[in-house]
């Protein structure tokens, strides 16, 4: 298949607005994959991750472009992948050479499009819900079935090329101990009353303000997982030692993990996540909160309700159990959600104890209750500050996720809740994601994720959702998330006031 057919598909996507429209063209050139890199490309991560070019060195490349296109897909992927490969002495020229090499080969589009592939522009993990609805069509399989592949696989390439075999090939994905399954999400409850009469037989459980984690062990090899699948084994030894340590041979838990004060109270989420980044920071150790065990002993268990789960969790990491209380009545769920926020907490989960482990999805089967509300936006520009901020990247423009894949919908800003520290931290990395400046805003590529709390919101005919943030404040970035997680435009406009309500207000012009 030729590059030049991927190029262009992925321009129709981003030329419309329709979701059927996108699903169709993407659906469309799968039927006509050739190799898996289709996939990778039309996603925005070459199928070798995040390649190490300096995007400097990729955006100061001024090759005369092809006059028409000759490269396939496998070409560029094979290129790609020589190109990742290129290490030791005198790298950097010669990996200059290689992206030289291929460039020549390029048209202008294609060249246009590597660019945005190598410096990471055209991450499109707002896509993933699209392709996925592609590949069903494209193989004409459920998309239920296609969805499940991809949470256990957490592969999309791997997830398409199943499919474009047969039903048979996708059903063959199993829970692998060592291969991280996509974590299960809750959804917002509508009170601790409402979820526990909605779900019946309950567990009720502290939200732990920490960082999510997946466990595998496998003998004594131990593999450590974030919320994004990211690796981070070798950065927590701790739990690594501890989870070594458990009474089986093979298993796999998700839980919570974070730091702990003295007195046992949350230390800030920035101190967790600062934990898997860094080497060696020993004093800050981190203590897991299991919640759910999803394989033991040569068992899975994501198929068994969550009653059988917790059974097997307790048998297995019994000292480590997130607190809280299993069939709780309406005065002791009461008394949990007291303790949670008493002990720093932000409120807690209510889980269907008949409920499978629904992996990747934010289901009705879990539902969290935190009394104080916030979104999930990506930082898509900011303001250059003034007075005591001059100098300084101040005042942020907040987007929703488009749930059908286009670019984030601005739906306010904010310079409320920056400290000193956040505001030098944000003026570094949101520099370094610039893609347009001058003397007023910066507009980056949006990749952070960012913790907002807000009053509510309202119509709003200034901003393109026709819907703004009221009170915004910032809480804290979340690095543990990709923007692909963040708040839809659709969930912002589900806080819209209903019609008739005291509170039903429309900015003033
Ligand atoms: N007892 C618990 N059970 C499940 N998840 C928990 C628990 N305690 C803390 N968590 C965290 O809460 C998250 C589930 O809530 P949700 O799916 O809404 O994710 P979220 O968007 O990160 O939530 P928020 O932004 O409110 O922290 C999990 O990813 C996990 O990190």
């Amino acid at each position: 298949m030729l590059f030049s057919e991927v190029v262009e598909t992925s321009a129709a996507v981003g030329a419309t607005r329709s979701r059927l429209a996108k699903v169709e063209a993407l659906a469309g050139l799968l039927r006509r994959m050739t190799t898996p890199a289709v996939v990778s490309f039309l996603v925005g991560v070459p199928s070798q991750g995040r390649i190490g070019a300096g995007w400097r060195t990729v955006l100061d490349l001024d090759v005369e472009p092809a006059p028409g296109p000759s490269l396939t897909v496998s070409d560029v992927d094979g290129a790609l992948g020589a190109f990742a490969a290129i290490s030791g002495k005198g790298a950097a020229g010669r990996r200059v050479a290689a992206l030289t090499d291929l460039f020549a080969r390029a048209t202008a589009a294609e060249q246009d499009f590597l660019k945005r592939l190598l410096t990471g522009e055209l991450r499109q993990g707002a896509l993933e819900g699209v392709m996925l609805d592609a590949v069903a069509r494209a193989a004409d399989v459920p998309g239920e079935v296609v969805r499940r592949a991809f949470m256990l696989s957490g592969s999309l390439p791997a997830t398409a090329t199943a499919a474009l075999t047969g039903e048979a090939a996708l059903a063959a994905f199993r829970l692998e101990v060592g291969r991280p399954v996509r974590p299960m999400l809750a959804s917002p409850a509508e009170s601790l009353p409402g979820a526990l009469a909605e779900l019946g037989a309950t567990a009720v459980e502290h939200k732990l303000d920490g960082a999510r984690i997946q466990v595998h062990r496998d003998g004594d090899g131990v593999r450590v997982f974030t919320r994004t699948l990211r690796e981070v084994t070798t950065t927590v030894p701790e739990l690594v030692d501890l989870v070594r340590g458990l009474p089986c041979t093979s298993v796999v838990l998700d839980g919570e993990t974070l730091a702990l004060t003295d007195d046992g109270k949350p230390r800030p989420f920035q101190e967790t996540m600062s934990r898997f980044g860094a080497q060696d920071v020993r004093e800050l150790l981190l203590s897991p909160f299991f919640f759910d065990c999803l394989h033991l002993d040569g068992e899975d268990l994501l198929d068994r309700p969550l009653r059988e789960r917790l059974d097997a969790l307790r048998r297995v990491a019994g000292d480590h159990l997130v607190p809280g209380a299993v069939e709780p009545g309406p005065e002791e769920a009461a008394r949990v959600l007291d303790e949670a926020l008493a002990a720093g907490h932000e409120g807690v989960v209510v889980k269907s104890l008949d409920s499978v482990y629904a992996a990747g999805r934010r289901g009705r089967a879990w539902q969290k209750v935190k009394p104080v509300h916030t979104l999930d936006l990506v930082v898509i520009g900011v303001e250059w500050g003034s007075g005591r901020r001059k100098g300084l990247l101040s005042n942020l423009h907040l987007g929703a996720r488009d749930p059908d894949g286009g670019p984030p919908v601005m739906v306010g800003k904010t310079f409320k809740g920056l400290t000193d520290e956040l505001l030098a931290w944000q003026t570094r990395e949101l520099l370094a994601r610039a893609t347009d400046r001058d003397d007023w805003v910066v507009r980056v590529r949006p990749e952070l994720v960012i913790e907002i709390e807000l009053d509510g919101v309202q119509v709003s005919p200034r901003y393109p959702g026709g819907v703004a943030l009221r009170f915004a404040r910032v809480v804290r970035y979340r690095p543990d998330k990709d923007p692909a997680e963040a708040d839809t435009v659709d969930a912002v406009r589900a806080l819209l006031p209903g019609p008739g309500s005291a509170e039903s207000t429309t900015e003033a012009p």
